[in-house]
C-alpha cells in the first residue's frame, strides 16, 4: 500500500486578532488563555508585505512610527506622493520605487487587470503567510514540504460582489499601508466569532492596550490553518495507517544514518509503510531503513538485514564518546546499546594499563581505551571487521597505540600472552556473550616460571543467562570454564537483552592458579 501523503491535510477554520506588531509579545503574554495553543504551532504568525523597510524607517521623523494622528499619515503621503493626495513631492530614492512599481518588463503593473478583460480569467494565485517565517508563496507550492500553513480569509473570498481588486488591481482594495503588524491566532473556540462575541477579558486586554497603539485598531480576522503531513508526528501517523488494536512501532535504534527497526510478526506485511514513515519523519539525519530479519546466528555476529526504506547503504560512520568509527552493518558487528557499557568498562583502566581486546570487532573498546591506556592488543576473527578497526584506528589518530590482529580468540590469547615483545598486559576484555566463558580455557598456563614477575591480568568476559539466578549461573561457567573455584569474581547485570535473558559481565583477576597451570586447555 502506497501512502497518500495528502490525506493527512486537515484545514481547521480559527480567527485571529491583527495586532501592531510592536504589541504582539505584550498581547500574546496578555492573552495567553485564549490564542490557539496546538503542539509545534506558534500562536504569533508574520503578515506578508506590511514589514516597514529599514531604509524607509530612517526616512521618518524621529517621533513614533505609528502616530496615525500625523507621522503615518505623512508617511503614507511620502510613499503614495502628491498625484494620490495632497502629499509632498517624492525624494528621488521614494520616486524610483514607485515607478519600479509602476511598470514592469510588460507595461503597467497598475493597470495589468484591464487587460485581462479581454482574456478568459486565470485561476488566481493567492499570497500566503507561512505561520513559520511569514514568506509569501504560491499555494500550489504548498503541502509537500510545509508543516503548517496559515491563510488569512480575505474579504475578497468573504464576499464575491465587491471584486474591485480584480479590475483595477490589489491596490484599489486593500487599505493604505498602517505599519507592521502582526497575527495573534486565537484558540479554536472563538473561529467565526464575530468581535462582539469576544469574551469581555479579551476586550479588556486589546482597549487598554489600544490607547498605546498609534494605529488604535486592533482587526479581528478569519484564518485558515492547514496542517499537512510534515506536522503529524509518527505514532500519530502510524495510528492512522495500522489496524486498529496494533501496537505501534515506535523505538528503533540507530547506527549512524540507518534506523534499525525490529518488527514483531504482525508488522511485517505493513513494514514498508512504517519504515516510509519512519524515515520521513527522522529525515534528514536517517536515510535509511532496514529491519533485522533474523536472530544473529553467524559467527561473526552480524545480522541479516532488509532494507525496508531510503538508500541501500548499509555503511556508515557512527560518533560513540567523540570518536569516529565506520561501520558495514551488513559485514560486521555493531550495537550503539553498548556505549553506556563501554563508557563504564573504560572507567576502570588507568593510563598504565595495558589492553588486551579478544573480540574487538571494528574497535569501539579498543579504540576507546587507547586513548586513555598505555597500549592496546586488538583481535577480531572476521576480517571486515579487522579491515574497519584498522581505518578506525588511522581515523581516530590511534593507530600507533593499537596492534590489530585477525586470528581466533583462543590462539589470540595463547600468541600474545607467549610474546616476549608483548608488554605487559594489565586488562583483558572478552565480549563475545554467546560464547567467551568458553575461550576462558585458552588462559591455563598461559605463564611459565620465567613470567613470575609478570602481572596478573584482570579479566571482563561478557555471558547471558536466562537462568532464574543470573550471576549466579554466569558465576558457575565462569569457574568451569577455567577449572578453578577459588577465586573471587565481580558480577554485574549489564542489560536486559530480551524478556528473561540477562547479559553480564563477570570480572576478576585471572588466579595465578590458572595462569601458572602445567597442563593448557582441559577441552
Ligand atoms: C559481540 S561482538 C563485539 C565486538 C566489539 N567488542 C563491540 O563491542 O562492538 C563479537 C566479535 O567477536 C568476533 N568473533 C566471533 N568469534 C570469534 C572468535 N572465535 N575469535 C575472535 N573473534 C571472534 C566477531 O567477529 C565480533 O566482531
Amino acid at each position: 500500500m502506497a501512502l497518500d501523503e495528502d490525506a493527512f491535510t486537515r484545514v481547521f477554520d480559527i480567527s485571529a486578532l491583527r495586532v501592531p506588531s510592536d504589541l504582539c509579545f505584550t498581547l500574546e503574554n496578555r492573552l495567553r488563555g485564549h490564542l490557539l495553543n496546538w503542539p509545534r504551532i506558534k500562536n504569533i504568525a508574520r503578515v506578508p508585505g506590511d514589514e516597514i523597510d529599514n531604509q524607509f524607517k530612517t526616512l521618518l521623523p524621529k517621533s513614533d512610527v505609528n502616530d496615525e494622528s500625523g507621522t503615518l499619515v505623512a508617511f503614507n503621503r511620502r510613499i503614495y506622493g502628491k498625484d494620490e493626495g495632497d502629499g509632498q513631492l517624492l525624494s528621488p530614492v521614494l520616486y524610483r520605487d514607485k515607478l519600479a512599481r509602476a511598470f514592469n518588463s510588460k507595461g503597467y503593473v497598475k493597470f495589468r487587470n484591464l487587460a485581462k478583460i479581454s482574456r478568459p480569467k486565470k485561476k488566481k494565485k493567492k499570497a500566503e503567510v507561512d505561520s513559520y517565517n511569514g514568506n509569501k508563496r504560491e499555494k500550489r507550492e504548498a503541502g509537500r514540504n510545509e508543516t503548517a500553513l496559515l491563510e488569512v480569509v480575505t474579504e475578497e473570498e468573504d464576499n464575491e460582489g465587491e471584486d474591485l481588486g480584480s479590475l483595477l488591481g490589489e491596490e484599489f482594495k486593500v487599505k493604505k499601508w498602517r505599519g507592521p503588524t502582526r497575527l495573534l491566532l486565537l484558540d479554536e473556540r472563538y473561529a467565526n466569532k464575530g468581535t462582539r462575541e469576544l469574551p469581555e477579558s479579551i476586550k479588556a486586554v486589546l482597549e487598554e492596550h489600544g490607547g498605546q497603539s498609534t494605529m488604535s485598531e486592533f482587526e479581528l480576522v478569519k484564518c485558515k490553518l492547514t496542517l499537512f503531513y510534515n506536522y503529524w508526528q509518527q505514532n500519530e501517523i502510524l495510528e492512522v495507517l495500522l489496524p486498529k488494536g496494533m501496537i505501534i512501532p515506535s523505538a528503533f535504534e540507530t547506527v549512524g544514518h540507518i534506523a534499525h527497526l525490529n518488527l514483531r510478526d504482525e508488522h511485517l506485511p505493513h513494514k514498508n509503510l512504517i519504515a516510509k514513515v519512519v524515515l520521513d519523519k527522522s529525515k534528514p539525519k536517517i536515510q535509511t531503513v532496514v529491519n533485522k530479519i533474523d536472530a544473529i546466528h553467524n559467527d561473526y555476529r552480524t545480522m541479516q538485514l532488509e532494507v525496508l526504506a531510503g538508500n541501500r547503504s548499509l555503511v556508515t560512520t557512527v560518533v560513540e564518546n567523540g570518536l569516529r568509527f565506520q561501520v558495514d552493518l551488513a559485514a560486521v558487528y555493531w550495537n550503539s546499546r553498548l556505549a553506556t557499557e563501554r563508557q563504564r568498562l573504560l572507567s576502570c583502566f588507568t593510563r598504565d594499563d595495558v589492553v588486551c581486546d579478544v573480540f574487538a570487532g571494528v574497535g569501539p573498546i579498543a579504540i576507546s581505551a587507547a586513548k586513555k591506556v598505555k597500549h592496546v592488543y586488538a583481535n577480531d576473527l572476521n576480517p571486515c571487521a579487522v579491515d574497519y578497526l584498522e581505518r578506525n584506528c588511522i581515523l581516530n589518530k590511534l593507530e600507533r597505540k593499537i596492534e590489530v590482529f585477525n586470528m581466533d580468540g583462543r590462539r589470540f590469547i595463547e600468541t600474545i600472552f607467549a610474546s616476549q615483545t608483548a608488554q605487559s598486559i594489565t586488562q583483558v576484555v572478552m565480549n563475545l556473550p554467546n560464547d567467551a566463558a568458553e575461550f576462558l580455557d585458552a588462559f591455563r598456563g598461559i605463564f611459565t616460571r620465567n613470567h613470575r614477575q609478570r602481572t596478573l591480568p584482570r579479566i571482563y568476559v561478557y555471558g547471558f543467562s536466562k537462568a532464574q539466578d543470573p550471576e549466579f549461573d554466569f558465576h558457575e561457567r565462569v569457574r568451569i570454564a577455567l577449572s578453578e573455584v577459588a577465586f573471587e569474581v565481580e558480577m554485574r547485570k549489564v542489560r536486559l537483552v530480551a524478556p528473561g535473558k540477562w547479559m553480564l559481565c563477570a570480572s576478576f583477576i585471572l588466579p595465578e592458579s590458572v595462569a601458572y597451570a602445567k597442563t593448557g586447555s582441559l577441552l
